[in-house]
């Protein structure tokens, strides 16, 4: 059986390289490269695609085919669509039909198709749909991150529309996932709360019905029980000198627990909720240190002109809260090459019986957070989304409102005096249940079941000229009603 991915944001190589310096290199690219991987020693094969870079400032992503050692019915191959040069997610959106295009160039020319399509994103999805209109190859689709919830959490209203759109593109983004959500065999969710949720949300209406069992199937991701584990592995004697050396260089007493945020560095990730609620909080300054994992800064806030714009405005607020409250030797940023590093650094801080801490204003699902259980730092999550289910309603972590600073101060005290417990039952809990194996397996079984089935229908929503470059507009009616009504 072959199985291909469409993937076009991010990029894919045999390093994983770029992992979260750039807000598109994040938990989806974890969960696209463990699923296909796990799908391969399968005997599946697996076909990554994603887009050819030529590019002085991303050179890994210039050749069309990439592998991951070991893995050799897995391919990664690079489709060249919207031009050579680095294009951020928001984006790609009118360049969808020529990656399309491009995949079906591909296959015919190796005389073979795939016997399905699993899409990512609201962009893998809508090429999806594309490639399905021509080839009638079903498709499955995995959001990751819907707009609707991303709208709602930043605040867009009918008066901040417009500038919220021209940044992130929402009114193609919502209709790209309509269609996907309405034209895939199925849709992959990562827990019930997501499919009732956030696939229940009034700009989905008309698009997918949330009771049809028959269009999803709750397929909960893993983790890599190998980086993140809580044994002991040969990097960390240098790893450690580095966080020694680095990290809390800055920080006047070592001996106290810490508070680790590792987020990628984006407005829904609330990293201000955190330092907010640090810099209130007497007895959370006195109990443990707070450090921030931001990709490139090795020298802490001097290293700030190498970040993005969005990127600065955030780290350069958390500058202004550190120097307002006297925070230096109490707060540190730390720059974390990759996932082994990352491992490291939670292996490190368990041993100062400290806690992780996810404050986004919504989060999916949320990799980052069953990842520092299984090492075994104690998890303080946002109760918006997937730690709700992952964390079962706060049974094995602590969940917080990130809205509320106080919430957020009362949670990681209790994380911080009660690190045993939620250390322990964190672990417990994501070992027994997160693994991408399991979650490969199930992908599987969804196929195969689908496969020996396979239902068209016919009234499909349409896919907006916009992707066929007929007009460089969408309907925005339906987002600028919603927006009318809610506020
Ligand atoms: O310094 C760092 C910090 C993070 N990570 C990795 O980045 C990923 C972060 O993933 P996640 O915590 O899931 O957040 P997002 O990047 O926002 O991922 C999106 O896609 C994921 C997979 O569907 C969902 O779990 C999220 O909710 C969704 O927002 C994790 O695997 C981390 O290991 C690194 O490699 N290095
Ligand atoms: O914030 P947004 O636009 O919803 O995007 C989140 C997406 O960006 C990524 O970080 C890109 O990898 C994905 O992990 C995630 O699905």
């Amino acid at each position: 059986m072959r199985i291909a991915f469409f993937n076009p944001q991010g990029n894919f190589d045999k390093n994983s390289s770029r992992l979260t310096e750039h807000p598109d290199f994040g938990g989806q690219l974890i969960y696209v490269r463990e699923v296909a991987m796990e799908l391969s020693k399968l005997g599946i094969e697996v076909d990554i695609f994603t887009r050819k870079i030529i590019d002085e400032n991303w050179p890994e992503f210039k050749e069309t085919f990439d592998y991951y050692e070991g893995y050799n019915n897995l391919r990664i191959i690079r489709i060249p669509f919207g031009g050579n040069k680095f294009l951020r997610k928001e984006l790609l959106w009118p360049h969808l039909k020529e990656f399309a295009e491009g995949i079906l160039k591909y296959y015919d020319s190796i005389g073979k198709m795939p016997d399905f399509v699993t899409t990512h994103y609201g962009d893998g999805g809508i090429t999806g749909a594309i490639f399905e209109d021509i080839t009638h190859i079903p498709f499955s689709f995995t959001a990751h991150s819907l707009g609707a919830q991303k709208m709602d959490k930043l605040g867009v209203n009918k008066f901040n529309f417009d500038g919220y759109d021209e940044e992130y593109n929402f009114s193609i983004r919502i209709n790209a996932e309509r269609v996907s959500m309405n034209r895939s065999a199925f849709n992959i969710v990562s827990t019930n709360l997501e499919r009732f949720e956030q696939y229940g949300h009034q700009l989905y209406n008309g698009a997918i019905d949330i009771n049809d069992d028959s269009k999803f199937k709750v397929i909960p991701p893993g983790v890599n029980v190998k980086t993140f584990s809580s044994e002991n592995k040969e990097l960390d004697n240098d790893f450690w000198n580095e966080i020694e050396k680095y990290l809390i260089r800055d920080i006047e007493n070592r001996e106290k627990q810490y508070i680790v945020v590792s987020s990628r560095v984006d407005e829904k990730k609330n990293h201000l909720g955190v330092v907010r609620a640090y810099a209130r909080s007497k007895e959370l300054q006195k109990m443990a240190n707070l450090v921030i994992f931001v990709r490139g800064l090795k020298n802490g806030f001097k290293d700030m002109d190498k970040l993005s714009e969005k990127e600065q405005k955030i780290i350069g607020e958390i500058k202004r809260i550190v120097e307002d409250h006297q925070l230096y030797g109490k707060v540190s940023l730390f720059d974390v090459p990759g996932q082994e590093e990352l491992a490291s650094a939670y292996r490190y801080f368990v041993r100062k019986k400290s806690v992780f801490v996810l404050p986004a204003f919504y989060e999916p699902f949320g990799l980052a957070p069953i990842e520092a259980a299984a090492v075994g730092l104690a998890v303080v999550a946002t109760k918006n989304g997937g730690p709700m289910e992952s964390f079962d309603k706060g049974k094995y972590g602590v969940l917080i409102d990130p809205f509320d600073i106080k919430d957020i101060e009362k949670g990681i005290l209790d994380g911080l005096k009660n690190f045993d417990k939620y250390s322990e039952l964190g672990k417990k809990r994501v070992l027994e249940n997160y693994t991408w194996e399991i979650t490969a397996k199930r992908y599987l079984k969804s196929i195969e079941e689908y496969l020996k089935n396979p239902i068209r229908k016919e009234n499909y929503l349409k896919i907006p000229g916009f992707f066929f470059n007929e007009k460089n507009e969408v309907d925005k009616s339906l987002i600028l009603e919603y927006l009318k009504s809610t506020n």
